[in-house]
């Protein structure tokens, strides 16, 4: 039931691949108790079960192409309720990713307090993503995938951020300098909310 969801506060965690959004979500977790939902660790969790919907998810993901809007916003939504008795709110991390997942979400399960807005150079999110792949294990972080992610981020995910800046609720954040430093803004903007 969705029902379980209502009041509960939604941020929407927005940034290219490798920009920071799981080591600041992880950080907010850790200080604020949100319960933290990546939407790639979502997919990638399913891909591992090895079921027959995560072969193909796993094709996808491969090519640095986004999975249909309803398989994603089907899994977090699950996730969520999971969560509903415990959580006093959601991270929702690399996601959305287009506007229309955005529109999606707020018709089925709600509308966003905040927008964080992870933001760093498009080398620097490279380089990042290069470093990482050397031990994360993910298939998508090879130079090729990286270049076609971060393409379809400027094409496909800065909309979103236009869309939601009208309402007043996007918080750029700059996320190039040290971790500490970037979260210090992140904390800011989240005890903002109060
Ligand atoms: N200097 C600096 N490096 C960072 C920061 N955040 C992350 N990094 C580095 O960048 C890499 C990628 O960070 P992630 O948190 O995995 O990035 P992400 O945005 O979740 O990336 P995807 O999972 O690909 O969407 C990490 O392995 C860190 O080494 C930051 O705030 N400052
Ligand atoms: O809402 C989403 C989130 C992720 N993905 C897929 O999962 C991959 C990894 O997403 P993640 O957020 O983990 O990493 P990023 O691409 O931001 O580096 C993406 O390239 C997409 O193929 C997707 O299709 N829809
Ligand atoms: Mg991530």
């Amino acid at each position: 039931m969705a029902d379980k969801l209502k009041d509960k506060k939604i941020i929407f965690v927005v940034g290219g691949p490798g920009s920071g959004k799981g080591t600041q979500c992880e950080k907010v977790v850790a200080k604020y108790g949100y319960t933290h939902l990546s939407s790639g660790d979502l997919l990638r969790a399913e891909v591992a079960s090895g079921s027959e919907r995560g072969k193909q998810l796993q094709a996808i993901m491969q090519k640095g192409e986004l999975v249909p809007l309803d398989t994603v916003l089907d899994m977090i939504k699950d996730a969520m309720i999971a969560k509903a008795d415990t959580s006093k709110g959601y991270l929702i991390d690399g996601y959305p990713r287009e506007v229309k997942q955005g529109e999606e979400f707020e018709k089925k399960i709600g509308a966003p307090s905040l927008l964080l807005y992870i933001d760093a150079k498009g080398e620097t999110m490279v380089k990042r993503l290069m470093k990482r792949g050397e031990t994360s294990g993910r298939a998508d972080d090879n130079e090729e995938t990286i270049k076609k992610r971060l393409d379809l981020y400027y094409k496909a995910t800065e909309p979103v951020i236009a869309h939601y800046e009208s309402r007043g609720i996007v918080r750029k954040i700059d996320s190039e300098p040290p971790v500490d430093e970037v979260f210090k803004h992140v904390a800011a903007a989240i005890d903002g909310l109060k």
